[in-house]
């Protein structure tokens, strides 16, 4: 049976202009299996024309090619990249080996887009190179070798699926007389073990290898004549038994073919991968500088309160205050008073083990403190609370019964050294003045009494003291939360601190948010400077893109090989980001630490997964259109790219 067929193949290429040049004119002819066909012809005949329609590389042709009865024509692209992968072979006349992989690599990328495993691939590709006769250089480069070992690389390639047919397109044509004869006898070789080898040449002394000659000129064939008798050589078993893959290329496979690529041009690729890097550090940096000020602002603000205590005031926005105005206490300005019925219902919150009351008196010129003949003016007393931490003492001790702990200027003021010394506080309130005595405990960043003490001054005065803060006690810091909401839900305010501190923190997210968004714009520069390496790397490996369509690449495997380029660039950049902003992290924080006691810097793990994500990703992104490119090339126009 004939193992091809063509019936009345026409091909025009349209030129420019819309003319159409005529390059195959009405060729019929059929091949059988075992035979070496020479195809011969002056230059610009047709030759390549029909090889290329033979193989499969290009189907734009009228008439029918028929494989093994079935016609190519009505053939899908997949079934079109499946028969150029696994029934023919080609072998060009410049080789066009891929020079950044090694000789192995070479002979078994066919396999490799088949999914073949590696060591099937590494077992079936020996045993080639072995035949023909480069077992031992399997681990060199393409440029290590000399023409006739090239040619015999391109050999093993285009036999390492086992195809039908083997399409030689001037075999010989780059090649001394010593080795063309050598090249020759393994192709004679091939055909005689039951393949069909269609090759294409100039010289009548290659031809005369052949079993057949097939003249052509100006499209036509002009003479086809037997040649030599080929003795059928029996095919060992071993040879063809190799499990063909049915797959396709796989992801992995297509990173390391991306990988091979990328180390073959390795200083531009770093170059690349750090410029791109620069977007994703100053994000990653910006985000970290704006935890660390935020931890910074929450760990200042933290140390001054008391994790156990929840601070509950009344809120004066409420829709109905529990007090009229006439019985807000004059004490604190305007703060509305909690009642008894307040104080009941705070004290009965889930986990409050205790409630301690405060108030806070303001006055401007009014309220002094006296001792002996100095006295000094008091802006605020504060009664003690649970909220007051060690933190807010310079010197002695928080007030006892009837003790008072003053500011230190106040302290400067009558004296200096004033702690044991007695004091008289002295306050308006309501049109009336209240004083009373106290002995100094200590010194502070305000002026503390305790509320009982207040409140007997109060009631020896005939009036009430009544609270405007309150200091609920809990004994475990989960509970404090719990509570901190319930208050929330029952209509009483939180502490001014912590409303203070939430606006920072918002204010603090909103400086970051900005910030990393205008270091964001650099990604777009990373982008560009991606999309246009990439399209350069397609410019440059045109014909290897042919050659890797014409050995059965998809359009779909050529894209993924360039989206894994880029997806390797992604990586790499986004890891140099990551390094670079830990060394940058760690000096700022030296110094920050030395001079404010802080990290400026805090690098969080889910920035730097974000760093690594979104540098994958806006490079995969820009890698799209040149891997699209590069997959759409024709792969006859890239075969016949210098
Ligand atoms: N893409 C194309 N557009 C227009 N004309 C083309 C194109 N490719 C080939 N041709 C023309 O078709 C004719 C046959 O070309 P082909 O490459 O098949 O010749 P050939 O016999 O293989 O020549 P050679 O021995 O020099 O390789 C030539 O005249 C060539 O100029």
């Amino acid at each position: 049976m004939n193992v091809l067929e063509l019936h009345h193949i026409d091909k025009n290429y349209k030129l420019t202009g819309g003319e159409l040049y005529h390059a195959l004119r009405d060729i019929s002819v059929s091949f059988k299996k075992g035979e070496l066909v020479s195809i011969i012809g002056e230059s610009g005949s047709g030759k390549s024309t029909l090889m290329n329609i033979i193989g499969g590389l290009d189907s734009d042709f009228t008439g029918k090619l028929l494989f093994n009865g079935e016609n190519i024509g009505e053939y899908s692209e997949k079934q079109l990249d499946e028969y150029r992968k696994n029934k023919i072979g080609f072998i060009f006349q410049s080789f066009n080996l891929i020079s950044h992989l090694s000789i192995l690599d070479n002979v078994t990328i066919a396999m490799t887009l088949s999914n073949v495993s590696k060591e099937e691939r590494k077992k079936r590709a020996e045993k080639i190179l072995e035949q023909v006769g480069l077992k031992q250089h399997i681990h060199k480069k393409p440029n290590q070798l000399s023409g006739g070992q090239k040619q015999r690389v391109a050999i093993a390639r285009a036999l390492i699926n086992d195809p039908e047919v083997i399409i030689a397109d001037e075999p010989t044509g780059a090649l001394d007389s010593g080795t063309t004869d050598q090249v020759l006898k393994i192709i004679e070789d091939i055909a005689k073990r039951g393949k069909l080898v269609i090759m294409v040449t100039h010289s009548d002394k290659v031809a005369a290898h052949s079993s057949r000659v097939i003249r052509i000129a100006d499209g036509e064939i002009i003479d086809d004549r037997k040649g030599r008798e080929l003795a059928y050589v029996e095919e060992t078993a071993d040879s063809s038994d190799f499990p063909k893959g049915t797959k396709n290329l796989s992801f992995a496979s297509a990173v390391t073919l991306a990988f091979q690529n990328m180390k073959a041009k390795i200083t531009r690729n770093i170059w690349v991968s750090l410029g791109a890097s620069i977007g994703i550090m100053s994000v990653i940096l910006m985000l970290s500088l704006g935890g660390g000020l935020k931890a910074y602002v929450n760990q200042t603000i933290n140390s001054m309160i008391n994790p156990l205590v929840v601070e509950v005031n009344m809120d004066n926005h409420t829709e109905e205050p529990s007090v009229s105005k006439e019985e807000m206490n004059p004490l604190s300005g305007n703060s509305t008073p909690f009642t008894e019925a307040d104080l009941e219902t705070l004290s009965k919150i889930e986990h409050v083990d205790s409630m301690d009351k405060s108030v806070n008196i303001m006055g401007f010129g009014t309220n002094s403190i006296i001792y002996g003949d100095e006295s000094t003016s008091v802006l605020s007393i504060s009664t003690m609370s649970p909220n007051v931490t060690d933190s807010a003492l310079l010197d002695g001790s928080f007030p006892g019964d009837n003790e008072i702990v003053i500011q230190d200027e106040i302290a400067t003021a009558l004296g200096g050294d004033m702690i044991g010394k007695s004091v008289t506080l002295k306050w308006l309130v309501d049109e009336q003045f209240y004083s009373a005595d106290f002995i100094v405990s200590g010194i502070a960043n305000n002026n503390y009494v305790n509320f009982e003490d207040l409140a007997q001054v109060y009631a020896d005065n005939g009036n009430e003291l009544q609270p405007t803060t309150v200091y609920l006690v809990t004994d475990d810091e989960s509970h404090t939360d719990a509570i901190k909401a319930e208050i929330e839900k029952l209509g009483y305010k939180g502490s001014a601190q912590e409303a203070m501190m939430k606006l920072f923190n918002d204010m603090i997210d909103a400086l970051t948010f900005v910030l990393a968004s205008i270091s964001g714009v650099s990604l777009f520069v990373s982008a560009i400077m991606i999309l246009v390496i990439l399209y350069i790397s397609v410019v440059e490996r045109t014909k290897e893109i042919g050659v890797l369509k014409a050995i059965g690449a998809r359009r779909k495997d050529i894209k993924r090989i360039f989206v894994s380029e880029a997806f390797l660039i992604g990586l790499f950049s986004g890891m140099i980001a990551v390094t670079i902003t830990s060394i940058l992290g760690w000096i700022a924080n030296r110094i920050s630490s030395s001079l404010f006691d802080m990290n400026i810097v805090q690098m969080e793990m889910s920035y730097i997964t974000f760093g690594i994500v979104t540098s994958i990703v806006i490079s995969m992104l820009s890698g799209l259109l040149p891997a699209s490119k590069a997959a759409k090339l024709d792969p006859v126009d890239s075969l016949r790219r210098e």
